[in-house]
Parts: structure tokens; C-alpha cells; sequence
């Protein structure tokens, strides 16, 4: 592996430079190193904006006149201010284990939450932590900053750099990076790198539009959670206030360098190497393979040149492949309908043996077969199960709540598994995974019908690429073993798995200031409207309540099921539903699986399906702050 620092500076603030000893010290100690060190906010926004501008204008020339430079970046007086905000206005950009807000204007109603400043401070914020939580540590501490294709990305690497180094920390900036990559990056163990990163931070909001933005937190231990984000944001409103008090305006800023690092080759050898490994140390494992990638303009393209195409794989007719932050084909996101079709179309038209797609920030992926069939969803959770069950025979495979039952008996009956289905949320599936382990019970993949999913081996990091390259290492291994060639290997696996005629997902919405809610939170609403309804099925013997469920309420019945939950993150009751009518083929002559059969079977799922829906729509229909339109639109399309 070779080592390719192609940029390393210094931004240091020349009043600070007297203040080496204090650096030291104070990184031992960094809410005393915090409270004392914080500019104040004319200076800081005046920081920002010179410190910015002159960084970019420098950073032009670096590369052509050398690559390590220092330079300064002085402080000046400002008109602007910084907006005042509280510790709610930093709570409200949480979004379960992530940080997101708006980072640009353009869409009307839709404000800016996620400024410079604030990023800044939450930047800082997560450097404190950091900094308490590698107390231990006696090195000046570094984190690895990466951002996909958006485009506030480089605004916000900036101010996240800028944040860091008012911690005290190093920064080494990835560029476009993966979100699994920046995590792979406290794991590297290659100093020419400079990784181990002791922390990264991934700028990235996924497949929200294009005025978004977001961070991601990670340390070798993995991603972040809830509590310690909560805790980031915490800090980073104490740090914001401090930003803005008047008395600290002489404070000085702590020095910080910034390296900038190509770790998108060490990352991509790495899953080349994955799939070589596979097929026997062969060089080209895939040769022959025609493969096309949809990275939708988001950070995904690296996939076909940088891995598929040293595989020996052909990737013409990939498509989509450039980073571009207003993503103007599709939104980069395999739950999205029109991104699928984008996919399928271009396997069909090209001719390809596979498709594969990611979502902006690659930890999510789908594939689609040389048929035009998807590997989505409850497929693709199947197709990963065959090949880690035929690894690990009998471990447990950990998957969110909206799994198909169909799901479960493949998983159970065909493969020899054992499918536990428990909450929404790839944290919290990923979480179950690592505690079923460590209470004894096995298990080796842990995966959403989001796209997300992660396995042990691979350190439970959730990597769309990742997954990809298990799917890619079954294709080799079978071409190895003289199986044949194309994806009907993995089409194979599938066979078997019972899918749903109708799946349908409603999101129910709560309206948070309806007087019913009689000031409560909207979570305290959403209960109460799943204790009802669970209340009123009880006695309703056409119904049966699943009895193990870990969210919400899940109910059998009309030939299906329905699940019936609280979003995650939103006043929202997403319904999932889903009906496969179960016909005995030996009662059926083979002659009337024509398409009247096709079509009568689908009508009939269709109309369970509705059952199902006015089950929901009875039982919640005196609960005023709940939105049941989409209810009524399916209960009254029969
Ligand atoms: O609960 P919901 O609103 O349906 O959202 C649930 C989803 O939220 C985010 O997108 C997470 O990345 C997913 O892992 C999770 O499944």
C-alpha cells in the first residue's frame, strides 16, 4: 500500500503561537480548555468568513507550488452576528444517532439550522468529547473528516475543520469519502495515512434533498448513538452561548493542522483485496462480468473504477457516476422507485449480469439480477442470509420490524437460521446483533430492508459497499468452481423465498398542536393510539396479535399482516401491510396459473389488504390529531 499525503498545512492563528505549553495542558482538561479559549462572536464570524475565503484561495496554489505550507489566519472585526439559539434549537438537529439540518436556502419555508457557526460548535463539541473520552491518551489527538456529494460539503468541511482545531485537535480531511469508509478509517493501521484517525466525522444526510446536511460521529468502537449525540449537542449549545459572550473576545484559538489525504485508495484496495481472497488470490475474480453501477451522483461512482474494474469486471453503461449535490437523475436512495427503475433499466438495456445501486453516503446498496429482477428489501435481506447461513449454518439473522413473514420462513425453513425480527432503525438492529452475541447467542448479519446491513466480520460497520462485495465473492467463488457464469448463482439463492402480492407502507401523521394532544408530546399521542387499537383487537377473532414484537403493534390476519408503529424520528404511524394469499398449488391445475389466476390472486390481496386497512381505520378513528387520509384513500379504492 502506498502512502499519498498529497496535502499537508497548518492553519494556525499567529496570536496563539506563544501558547504551546497551554495547548498541552489544556487538551487534558477540555471544558476548562474550552471556557477559556472560545472567541467571541464578531471575531469568530469574521474568523470564519477570512479563514475560509483565504483558505480556499491558498489551498488553489498549494498543490501546484508544494505540498506542505504554512498559513495564517487572523481574526478581524465583523458586523455580523451570530443568531441566537438555545439548547433546543442544537436538540431539535438530532435524528436518532445523526445530526441533520438544513444547510443551504432554496426551499421555501425551510430555514437554515445547520450554519457555519453551529457547525463549528458542534464540531468543537465532538471534540471535547472526544478529548474526554481519550483521557488515557497522551498524543495530540486526530479526526478524519469526509463529506459526499452535496453541495454545502465543502462549506461545512471548513467549519468542521475550523470546529475541531478550537477543541485542539488534527484534522485530516478525506475529501469525498463513503460514511463506511470514514469509519474504516479509525481502524486503518497505516501511519502514512496518518490512521488511525482517532475519531471521523462523515458530512453527509443521506438521500434527503439537496439543501440538507448532516453529520455522522464515529470512533473504533463504531457509530455513534443517541446518548452521546444528544450529549454532542449538549455541549455544542454551551460552546455556541460561549461563542457569544463578549468578555472571552480576546480569547485565543488553539493551532491546528490539517492534512489532507487520499484514504479512498487504502479503503477500495481494501474491499478489492476482500474479493480476491474469495476467489483463491485470482487477480481478476470477475473477468468477463459485465456490471453496472447507479451511484445516483452521489458518492458512490469509486465503486466501478476504483473496485469493479481491477476485479477484471466490465462497467460500461454505469451510469450516474459523477458527484453532483443537486442530483439531477434520481435521489441517490434504494428505497426510492424511480432510482430501482433507473437501475433495472440500465442492467436490461445493457445487457449486464448484475445492477448495483447506493444510496448517497454508500452504507446502503441494492443490486437487481440479469432478468431485471431487484435484490431490495426482503430480497436482499434473503439473498445476504443464504451466503452468510452457508458460512455460519444456524446463527440468527437480526433484521428491522417490517420484515415480511415470508422472510421468516425462508430464513428459518429454507436456510436453517433463525430470523429475529426486532425494531426499525439500523443502529438499533445492529446493537441487537452485538448484544445477542454477547449474551451467547450467534449472529453474523444484522440488516434493514432500508439497505443497511452489517456483518461481524466486518467489524458490524454497515456498509453498503461491503455488501456488495459478498454478493460480488459469490458470483467469483461460483465462476471459480465452474457454477457458470452471470447472476443466476445469486438468483438461485433467493428461490424459495415467499414474496408479498401486496406491500404497502402508510404514513399516518400526528398533528402535534391539535388541542387532543393537550400539550404531551407527540409520543405519548402515538402510544396511546397503539395501546387502543392493540385494546380492541384483542377480542377480535379474526386477528391475532403477534406475540413477540419489539415495536408497535404487529397483527395476522385476511391472509396478511400489518404493522402498526411510531416513526423514529417524526410526529408520524408509519402502517406496513402486507398480504400474499396462500394458495395450495396441488389443488390448482398447473393450466390455471394463467394470468386470470394471476390477476384473481392479486385482486383478492388487494382486498385483504383493505380489510386490513379498516381494521386500523375503526379502532383509531376517534383519535382526532391523527392524520387517516391515505387510510380512507385505501379503504375507499376497493
Ligand atoms: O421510523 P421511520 O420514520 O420509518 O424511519 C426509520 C429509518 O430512519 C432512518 O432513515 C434510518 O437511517 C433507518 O435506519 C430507519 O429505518
Amino acid at each position: 500500500m502506498e502512502g499519498k499525503v498529497f496535502q499537508n498545512f497548518n492553519v494556525v492563528q499567529s496570536c496563539y503561537r506563544q501558547n504551546k505549553q497551554f495547548k498541552t495542558r489544556y487538551q487534558r482538561e477540555p471544558d476548562l480548555f474550552m471556557s477559556t479559549l472560545l472567541p467571541c462572536p464578531r471575531e469568530k464570524m469574521a474568523f470564519n468568513l477570512n479563514s475560509s475565503m483565504r483558505a480556499h484561495t491558498l489551498s488553489k496554489y498549494q498543490f501546484v507550488l508544494s505540498k506542505q505550507r504554512t498559513f495564517y489566519c487572523n481574526a478581524t472585526s465583523s458586523s455580523a452576528t451570530v443568531p441566537s439559539l438555545d439548547k433546543n434549537d442544537f436538540l431539535k438537529l438530532q435524528n436518532g444517532s445523526d445530526i441533520r439540518g438544513v444547510a443551504v436556502t432554496g426551499v421555501e419555508g425551510e430555514p437554515v439550522s445547520l450554519p457555519e457557526p453551529v457547525t463549528e460548535a458542534i464540531a468543537a463539541a465532538f471534540g471535547q468529547w472526544l478529548l474526554h473520552k481519550k483521557k488515557a491518551e497522551s498524543r495530540r489527538l486526530r479526526v478524519s473528516v469526509g463529506h459526499d456529494s452535496r453541495i454545502s460539503a465543502q462549506t461545512l468541511l471548513e467549519a468542521v475543520s475550523r470546529g475541531l482545531g478550537v477543541s485542539g485537535l488534527d484534522v485530516v480531511q478525506f475529501g469525498l469519502a463513503s460514511t463506511p469508509a470514514m469509519f474504516n478509517s479509525t481502524l486503518t493501521e497505516d501511519e502514512s495515512f496518518l490512521c488511525p484517525a482517532d475519531g471521523a466525522i462523515m458530512i453527509t444526510a443521506s438521500h434527503l434533498p439537496y439543501n440538507r446536511n448532516g453529520f455522522k460521529f464515529f470512533t473504533s468502537d463504531g457509530g455513534l448513538g443517541k446518548v452521546d449525540i444528544k450529549n454532542i449537542l449538549e455541549r455544542a449549545a454551551d460552546i455556541y452561548k460561549k461563542l457569544s459572550d463578549e468578555n472571552l473576545r480576546k480569547s485565543q484559538r488553539e493551532s491546528s493542522s490539517i492534512t489532507k489525504v487520499d484514504y479512498m485508495s487504502v479503503y477500495t484496495s481494501g474491499l478489492v483485496k476482500a474479493v480476491r481472497k474469495a476467489a483463491g488470490d485470482l487477480e481478476k475474480p470477475l473477468e468477463g462480468f459485465h456490471i453496472v453501477v447507479d451511484a445516483g451522483n452521489g458518492a458512490g461512482g469509486f465503486f466501478a473504477a476504483k473496485v469493479l474494474e481491477p476485479l477484471g469486471a466490465i462497467t460500461s453503461g454505469s451510469q450516474f457516476l459523477e458527484p453532483d449535490g443537486m442530483f439531477p437523475n434520481h435521489i441517490p436512495n434504494p428505497e426510492d422507485k424511480a432510482a430501482m427503475e433507473a437501475i433495472t433499466k440500465a442492467v436490461l438495456d445493457n445487457k449486464a449480469d448484475l445492477g448495483i445501486i447506493f444510496d448517497t453516503d454508500v452504507d446502503r446498496s441494492a443490486a437487481v439480477d440479469s432478468s431485471g429482477r431487484e435484490f431490495n428489501r426482503n430480497r436482499l435481506i434473503a439473498l445476504l442470509s443464504a451466503i452468510v447461513l452457508e458460512e455460519h449454518p444456524g446463527t440468527t439473522i437480526v433484521t428491522d420490524s417490517v420484515t415480511s413473514d415470508g422472510l421468516t420462513s425462508f430464513i428459518e425453513k429454507k436456510l436453517g437460521g433463525k430470523h429475529h425480527r426486532f425494531k426499525r432503525g439500523y443502529k438499533n438492529v445492529i446493537d441487537e446483533a452485538i448484544r445477542l452475541n454477547s449474551v451467547g447467542e450467534e449472529s453474523h448479519l444484522a440488516i434493514e430492508t432500508s439497505g443497511h446491513g452489517a456483518l461481524k466480520e466486518n467489524h458490524w460497520l454497515d456498509d453498503g459497499a461491503y455488501l456488495m462485495v459478498k454478493i460480488l465473492n459469490k458470483l467469483a467463488a461460483a465462476r471459480a468452481a465452474g457454477q457458470g457464469s452471470g447472476s443466476k448463482v445469486l438468483t438461485d439463492l433467493v428461490e424459495g423465498l415467499e414474496e408479498p402480492k401486496v406491500a404497502l407502507e402508510l404514513r399516518l401523521k400526528i398533528d402535534k398542536n391539535h388541542p387532543d394532544l393537550e400539550g404531551s408530546d407527540f409520543r405519548e399521542y402515538g402510544e396511546k393510539v397503539l395501546q387502543h387499537v392493540s385494546n380492541s383487537i384483542e377480542t377480535n377473532p379474526n386477528l391475532i396479535i403477534a406475540p413477540v414484537n419489539y415495536e408497535g403493534i404487529r397483527v395476522s390476519g385476511f391472509g396478511g399482516w400489518f404493522l402498526l408503529r411510531l416513526s423514529l424520528h417524526d410526529p408520524v404511524l408509519p402502517l406496513n401491510i402486507e398480504v400474499n394469499i396462500c394458495i395450495k398449488l396441488n389443488l390448482v391445475s398447473v393450466s390455471k396459473l394463467s394470468l386470470e389466476f394471476f390477476n384473481w390472486t392479486q385482486a383478492q390481496s388487494e382486498d385483504d389488504a383493505v380489510k386490513l386497512g379498516l381494521v386500523v381505520a375503526t379502532t383509531v378513528k376517534e383519535f382526532n390529531a391523527l392524520d387517516t387520509c391515505a387510510l380512507s384513500n385505501l379503504t375507499h379504492s376497493s
